[in-house]
């Protein structure tokens, strides 16, 4: 069984107005409140190709239970139960863009920490955690290195998908599988990916650092995956972007959808991950995916190498 593990989960709320100013009273419309959280965004798209998963996570207040009971309508849902009130998330659309306000998070503490421990610990059927987004208040970022060891314990594997710096001492613990973004590798591993050239060399110094398999995801310039032995690119579907907010983790959802059950099935995975990407992209959420197979017709996948 799959597990997604949300250290942060939020409720999304997508909002539209004309250009905001400090001058006046900023009347919004079209709000869209979804339960959300990055491994939450994971399972659900699991669940639309077929995967069935279940979800952990720290949820706390009216919004951990809205979160928690409309999840539970789709995959089984974990909770770990905190005392303060999880988190919304503001996203904000105007005709100059959008704008993205995530919330730290309310407080997890230490007994709640190792509850979760215990919690996985006593998975019986744990093939692969998924570990995706921020950490909330009161989580050092020595929890993954705990989170892994009992990943490990269990002989699971574990996906990554985490903006934090400590991702670079966590690739040595040989993630299945990590996605970062350009803006992630250049933060975490220094490494400005420019040219084609400079990107696959950062996915080789990424690998021999120990991550098994690398999505690189590059927004409109598509995606890179590196198995260690090839690397493939699939070029982004143009599309009317409404809110990128959950198209990276419906990405990711949907290449595993394909890759986790048969590793030889990159192409199709890749081109399901980019249409679902860019599909997500076109809706506030994650939409209703129903465009995914019209968008995978302009997806083109090659071997770079
Ligand atoms: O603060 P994090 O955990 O990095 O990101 C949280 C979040 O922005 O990510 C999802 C989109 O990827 C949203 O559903 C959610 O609000």
């Amino acid at each position: 069984m799959i597990y997604t593990l949300t250290t942060n989960p939020a409720i999304d709320m997508n909002i539209t107005s004309d250009t905001i100013s400090t001058e006046h009273v900023n009347r919004t419309r079209d709000a869209v409140y979804t339960p959300n959280g990055k491994g939450l965004n994971v399972s659900f798209t699991l669940k639309h190709y077929g995967i069935d998963s279940k979800i952990l996570g720290f949820f706390g207040g009216f919004s951990g239970d809205y979160i928690v009971r409309e999840a539970d309508k789709i995959c089984p849902v974990m909770p770990v139960q905190i005392d303060g009130i999880t988190r919304v998330n503001v996203f904000l659309t105007t005709p100059e863009g959008e704008y993205k306000f995530p919330n730290a998070g309310a407080e997890v503490n230490r007994a709640k920490q190792e509850e979760m421990l215990s919690l996985i610990r006593g998975l019986d059927d744990l093939e692969c955690l998924v570990v995706s987004g921020s950490l909330p208040t009161g989580i050092d970022p020595s929890y993954y290195d705990e989170l892994v060891g009992v990943v490990r314990e269990k002989g699971a594997e574990f996906v990554l998908d985490i903006s934090h710096p400590h991702l670079r001492e966590l690739v040595e613990k040989q993630p299945l599988l990590i996605k970062p973004n350009d803006e992630e590798v250049a933060a975490i591993f220094g490494v400005d990916v420019k040219s084609e050239e400079d990107i696959v060399s950062a996915l080789h110094a990424i690998h021999d650092a120990g991550a098994k398999n690398i999505l690189l995801t590059l927004g409109g310039d598509g995606a890179y995956f590196f198995n260690g032995e090839h690397v493939w690119h699939a070029n982004a579907a143009k599309v009317k972007v409404l809110s990128t907010a959950c198209a990276g983790d419906a990405t990711l959802a949907s290449f595993l959808s394909l890759w986790l059950e048969d590793p030889t099935l990159v192409e199709p995975a890749l081109t399901r991950a980019m249409a679902t990407g860019a599909n997500v992209a076109m809706s506030a959420g994650l939409g209703d995916f129903a465009l995914v197979d019209k968008l995978a017709q302009s997806i083109r996948v090659e071997v770079v190498e």
